[in-house]
């Protein structure tokens, strides 16, 4: 309900699971039902072939893309697509979104990472498992810990966390900015990165091996 509440998607857009992994079990939201008349019996508890192993609705018809990110980023316990509209309309373009200022900064330590665009016989095939493997190949050389976030060109945002709730942030995050990049974009087309000292600085008092971000 957190989706729908920070306004990330509209009727039955999107959807979030959150995994066991020592059950090997995640519970998705049902397929294109809305927001507003889920309640929790409704949850999907899919294997990781995508095997319904309780609950008596059509799982997401995103499944599959959550679990290839279960499968293969460890540390994961949630998952969240959503159709936001700032991150979506970078996605649409196809465009990572740069780092301009310390908002970005205080959560990702580089442009949040846009996939290719998907080649024809792969949206043929196994469309759902695709998405997935082009976010992996998004990853290759970086950390899903780290960058807890990805555009899916032409598509829409996915995040992702140790829980649920947390890839639920994350996603809200992305859309914060997203939106203060389209802004900064739009003041000033040419509008500089944030400068690698300071994205270093603010990234690691949050997330750094002598963060002192918050309350102990
Ligand atoms: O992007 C998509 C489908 O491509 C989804 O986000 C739908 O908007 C919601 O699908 P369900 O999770 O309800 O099947």
């Amino acid at each position: 309900m957190e989706i729908p509440r920070r306004g990330l998607a509209i009727y039955t857009f999107g959807n979030v699971s959150a995994f066991d992994r020592d059950r090997g079990v995640l519970a998705i939201k049902p397929s294109g039902v809305p927001y507003d008349r889920l309640s929790a019996d409704d949850m999907v508890v899919v294997d990781l072939e995508g095997k319904v192993v309780e609950g008596h609705l059509r799982p997401s018809s995103d499944t599959k893309t959550h679990i290839v990110l279960y499968a293969s980023f460890r540390g994961l316990g949630g998952v969240v697509h959503t159709h936001s509209t700032y991150a979506t309309g970078w996605a649409q373009t196809g465009t990572p979104i740069p780092i301009y200022g310390t908002t970005h900064a205080d959560h990702l330590a580089e442009d949040v990472p846009c996939t290719e665009v998907m080649r024809p016989d792969a949206v043929e095939g196994d469309y759902e498992t695709e998405t997935g493997k082009q976010i992996i190949e998004c990853f290759r050389d970086r950390s899903p810990l780290h960058t807890p976030m990805v555009l899916v060109a032409g598509h829409g945002p996915f995040a992702w966390g140790e829980d649920a709730e947390k890839a639920v942030y994350n996603a809200a995050v992305l859309e914060e900015i997203a939106r203060m990049a389209f802004i900064t974009r739009t003041i000033h087309p040419g509008a500089a990165r944030l400068p690698d000292a300071l994205v270093r600085k603010h990234f690691d008092r949050k997330h750094g091996k002598r963060a002192y971000y918050g309350q102990k």
